[in-house]
């Protein structure tokens, strides 16, 4: 798959391209129905936009994504996109008119065949072009364009933001019905505080700076260590949140690999989230934490090894 960062000076080989036009937070089961959609009418592109629009216009909201630039261009690739222009989101971009992105952008810019987006879809300044805008706007340009229902799971439709509750209230299943896949967070490994270790229990620290938090508490896991001598999927008991035991201030994910010995500063880490064991706690004492956490890994084995 190629990365393009912009819409101008692009080479001949990308354009002409059917793209599936979105964010794809999380690529959930409804942006794969998207990007279906826009497959066998030419070269397979998506196009978004980095930052993520809402991270442009609230910086200082709360972390919302569900996965950052890479592992969404990861899963991308993985579901066959040749293409990613990955448009750069700044105040030129969304001062443009939905006239002028369909104009500039998509037909003189990209100069894309065909086009998909979700029913809901809005674009434009201020969100003022519709789907029916895009139809109408693309025909006048020189592309045809596919609107494609939301997809429903258990009646209700699937969004970005159902997702992101699911995780809040700790029902990482749900999540990952809605996904197609299981949730991941996905980064490299960094030094804590070399506590782990004493506790008998090393856990791979990672930070989790402007992503959606789900719910603070011990989960079972599957690990798959991306790079590296010991690359490979591995089981694992992981705490998310702040340590209350430690008095920690900043949530990070702290992932202990079942059956597992070796150095993984630096590593690339894919951390799935499976099931949600219990919140994080403050016990009396060491003991006591390294008690559960005995307890915590036997049943993230359990459940794991059941499938
Ligand atoms: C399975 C598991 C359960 C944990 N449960 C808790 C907990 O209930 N409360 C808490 O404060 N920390 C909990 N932790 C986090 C440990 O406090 C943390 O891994 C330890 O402080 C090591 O930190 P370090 O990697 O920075 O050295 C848990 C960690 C794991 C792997
Ligand atoms: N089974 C394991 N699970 C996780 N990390 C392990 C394991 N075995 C060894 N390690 C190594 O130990 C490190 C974690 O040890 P820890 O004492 O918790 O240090 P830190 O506080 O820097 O995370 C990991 O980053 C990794 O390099």
């Amino acid at each position: 798959m190629q990365i393009h960062q912009d819409w101008q000076w692009l080479d001949a080989a990308a354009r002409g391209a059917s793209c599936a036009l979105g964010n794809f937070d999380g690529v959930h089961l409804g942006h794969q129905a998207v990007i279906d959609l826009a497959r066998g009418q030419g070269p397979l592109g998506v196009i978004t936009f980095e930052p993520h629009p809402r991270e442009f216009f609230q910086p200082d909201a709360a972390p919302f994504r569900l996965m950052n630039a890479e592992a969404r261009a990861s899963r991308l690739a993985k579901l066959g996109v040749e293409h990613l222009f990955q448009l750069p989101f700044n105040a030129g971009l969304a001062a443009l008119s939905p006239e002028e992105f369909v104009r500039d952008v998509l037909a003189r810019g990209l100069g894309i065949r065909h086009v998909v987006i979700g029913e809901d879809f809005c674009f434009g300044k201020g969100r003022a072009g519709s789907a029916a805008d895009l139809v109408r706007l693309g025909a006048q340009y020189g592309f045809s364009t596919t609107v494609a229902p939301l997809v429903k799971t258990a009646g209700t439709s699937i969004s970005s933001t159902a997702i992101r509750t699911a995780l809040s209230e700790g029902r990482p299943r749900d999540a990952a019905a809605m996904l197609g896949h299981l949730h991941r967070i996905e980064g490299a490994v960094i030094h804590g505080e070399k506590r782990g270790r004493e506790l008998g229990f090393p856990t791979a620290n990672m930070d989790l700076a402007g992503l959606h938090l789900p719910a603070f508490g011990v989960y079972a896991v599957r690990v798959d260590v991306l790079n590296g001598p010991q690359a490979g999927s591995y089981l694992g008991a992981a705490s998310l949140g702040v340590r209350p035991m430690f008095n920690g201030l900043t949530p990070n994910l702290e992932t202990h690999l079942l059956d597992f010995k070796g150095d993984l500063y630096g590593r690339q880490l894919s951390v799935a989230m499976v099931e949600y064991l219990r919140p994080e706690l403050k016990f009396s004492g060491l003991p006591a934490l390294i008690e559960q956490m005995n307890a915590d890994c036997l049943q993230a084995r359990e459940i794991l090894s059941a499938g």
